[in-house]
């Protein structure tokens, strides 16, 4: 059978010295799945994925987490500025310790996934892109074969050309190997593109306010699919009052 993977909260609260920045926060993330946290700005969405990927402590043991391995992406793709872009994409497999031709052949198969080419791989970060550098990260993140991603608005300096066509490969990436990930986006219309469910966050401190589902398979969702569910988000009143849409229309019309 199966071994179900599974991260989850419970009743988790976190504060920064007196300053409490999460109040309650109850999530789970299950194999294969992808859930997205929105929330403005502030409101702890960082702070959260932080703790669930165990890079911030909390007193209160409120993790669950059996996945075995997870990787990473950023806004920012924090490459090592030492290293060729080739080297960048297999650090995971040298830390697995896996020889040099090994390791270059799988980096150079999936960097050809997210359209580098050997030209591209030879070259250092700063000679490279924005747009390549976040290529290079996601083929990063992806070698080491992980079963959880999490993704902190990976997309979000990305134009909109790159933006879409780094999300569907992503969104294939995670649907043909199961791969479950914890995406934090600002963007809606991003979150209902990618994500199974979607968590709101609003209020200081940070409370999850209302979960949505989104219906049919990632790769089945087009563009009029998605215009659609987004429009009918940003009617919800829990989405109008976590992101105070209700007030700026208000202003709006002064
Ligand atoms: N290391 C820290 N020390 C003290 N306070 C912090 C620290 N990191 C974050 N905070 C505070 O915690 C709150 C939540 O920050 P966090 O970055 O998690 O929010 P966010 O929702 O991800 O914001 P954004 O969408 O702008 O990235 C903010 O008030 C922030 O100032």
């Amino acid at each position: 059978m199966e071994k179900l993977n599974i991260l989850q909260t419970k009743d988790l609260n976190y504060s920064f010295g007196p300053n409490q920045v999460l109040k309650n926060i109850n999530i789970s993330l299950n194999k294969g799945e992808v859930i997205s946290i929105v929330g403005p700005s502030g409101c702890g969405k960082t702070t959260l994925l932080r703790i669930c990927a165990g890079l911030v402590k909390t007193a209160n043991s409120a993790i669950i987490n059996t996945f075995h391995s997870c990787s990473f992406a950023f806004q920012d793709a924090r490459l090592l500025p030492w290293q060729t872009a080739l080297d960048n994409i297999a650090f995971g497999l040298k830390a697995q310790g896996i020889g040099r031709d090994e390791r270059q052949l799988k980096a150079t198969a999936i960097a050809e996934r997210f359209n580098l080419t050997m030209q591209d791989l030879k070259k250092f970060p700063q000679d490279l892109s924005g747009g390549m550098r976040q290529r290079v990260s996601f083929a990063r993140a992806l070698i080491t074969q992980p079963d959880l991603l999490f993704l902190d608005e990976p997309f979000s300096a990305l134009d909109i050309g790159l933006k879409r066509e780094l999300q569907q490969i992503l969104i294939e990436q995670v649907c043909q190997q199961r791969l479950s990930a914890f995406f934090i986006t600002h963007d809606l219309m991003e979150a209902v593109l990618m994500s199974h469910r979607i968590y709101v966050i609003s209020g200081s401190p940070g409370e999850v306010t209302q979960q949505f589902s989104i219906p049919l398979n990632q790769l089945k969702r087009d563009d009029e699919f998605v215009y659609q569910e987004t429009a009918k988000l940003l009617n919800h009143p829990a989405i109008m009052r976590s992101f105070e849409l209700v007030i700026r229309k208000e202003h709006a019309c002064n």
